[in-house]
């Protein structure tokens, strides 16, 4: 059955069964047989256990976990993590109404959130044998490093050497923004998404806001929260080389996941790779993986990473001191589609409410760079809500559309 992923902004504030508080926006589940979220939970997750149980010479003990595994999240109940699990009181907290029930009574968020740990769970990646540590991600990830497309976008900046430094400035936030499509999860079942027309596909567009905030010289300093390795990461590097460059930021903190997580999220070793990849490619790439890799050893920029980024939680409930580190900053940059659930809320909003409104407790000026891959959508005008919905295209899951949205601090 088709994932039924395109729907009015009226059907979209109130058709779910999940959860809706005086928000008035419901928790998105995946219970709706043809939804965008029943079709992850159906279908995503089953094709990626086949994925990784593929990649990798596991053993019969894994092979088992993982058929369990493929058993529970297609005709079973949530199970809990086991006691002896590092972090089982943790996830016996955040599953509390979960456990015992079926996967796809949970919210969309907490559900995907879980069966990524409990897929690492399956090949002993947090065990204590030979096993523990290794991402079940990392041949997708590092195949999509070596492809030829990779070539040809490195190639591509030298043409960028002779442009202005504006046009420079808006072709490295798009190029980062729909590297955001290149996003392996989606890829388990939506094949690669049609390339669209960049700036068509915005949805909305505060870059200008984006820039003001980093004015040249200010001696700022910018968090980027990535997302995916690879063909994502590739340009959000080059992004943060021209903020340093160009004295958009004295310094940059780049968040990644701790552990591997939404198939293709980028983790420090996925950093070290796309690092190398550029400082191995010729010309301008070249260049500029050199400039990053002296920045790392100076101290401009900062990789860091936190637990926070693989729960299943929105960023209203981030820890103290994630808070601090962002309040810290003069703008936080979220990439991707999952930052985006988790910035404004996995709900089924309506998509006229204001970003900032949803926004405004987070702790400074926030950018959100994403293309569109699920339900979750705020800030939009009438007027392009109407012509999205006239199209009758699967605009909101297909990635072919994209924003750029920003909140100045309050
Ligand atoms: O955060 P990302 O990498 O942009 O997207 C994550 C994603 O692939 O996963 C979810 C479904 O599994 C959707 O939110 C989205 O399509």
């Amino acid at each position: 059955m088709p994932e039924n992923t395109s729907r009015t902004s009226d059907e979209g504030a109130d058709r779910d069964s999940g959860p809706v508080d005086e928000s008035g926006a419901s928790v998105i589940l995946s219970d709706e047989t043809g939804s965008f979220a029943w079709g992850v939970l159906a279908k995503r997750h089953p094709s990626l256990i086949q994925q990784v149980r593929d990649a990798f010479p596991y053993g019969r003990r894994q092979h088992a976990a993982l058929d369990a595994l493929l058993d529970e999240i297609t005709n079973g109940v949530v199970e809990p993590l086991a006691p002896s699990a590092h972090d089982h009181g943790q996830w016996a907290e955040w599953g509390r109404g979960h456990f015992g029930r079926p996967w796809f009574d949970a919210p969309f968020l907490w559900a995907e959130s879980y069966f990524y740990r409990r897929l690492l769970g399956a090949v002993e990646y947090f065990g204590t044998g030979p096993w523990q540590g290794v991402d079940p991600f990392a041949p997708f990830k590092q195949a999509e490093l070596r492809t030829a497309v990779v070539d040809e976008e490195l190639g591509a900046l030298d043409a960028l050497a002779d442009v202005s430094a504006d046009e420079r400035a808006t072709a490295l936030l798009h190029a980062s923004l729909w590297g955001n499509r290149a996003d392996l999860g989606f890829r388990v079942t939506e094949g690669d998404p049609a390339p669209g027309d960049a700036t068509d596909g915005l949805v909305a567009d505060d870059a200008a806001v984006l820039w003001q905030l980093l004015p040249a010289g200010a001696g700022s300093t910018v968090a980027v929260v990535a997302d995916n390795a690879g063909r994502e990461l590739i340009p959000d590097l080059i992004l943060i080389d021209h903020l340093l460059v160009h004295r958009h930021a004295k310094r940059v903190v780049l968040h990644v996941k701790p552990s591997p997580y939404y198939v293709s999220d980028a983790m420090t070793a996925d950093v070290v790779d796309c690092l190398r990849r550029l400082t191995e490619a010729p010309g301008e790439a070249g260049r500029i993986g050199n400039r990053l890799w002296e920045a790392v050893a100076t101290g401009h920029v900062e990789i860091r990473t936190h637990p926070f980024f693989c729960a299943p939680l929105s960023y209203a409930e981030m820890p103290d001191d994630l808070r601090e580190e962002f309040a810290a900053v003069t703008l936080t940059i979220l990439k991707g589609d999952l930052n985006y659930r988790r910035l404004v809320g996995d709900r089924m909003w309506d998509a006229r409410t204001r970003f900032a409104d949803l926004t405004a407790y987070f702790p400074g000026a926030v950018a959100a760079l994403r293309t569109l891959k699920s339900d979750v959508i705020v800030g939009l005008e009438q007027k392009t809500l109407d012509a999205l919905e006239r199209s009758g295209r699967a605009w909101r899951t297909s990635g072919t559309h994209a924003l750029v949205q920003v909140r100045r601090q309050t």
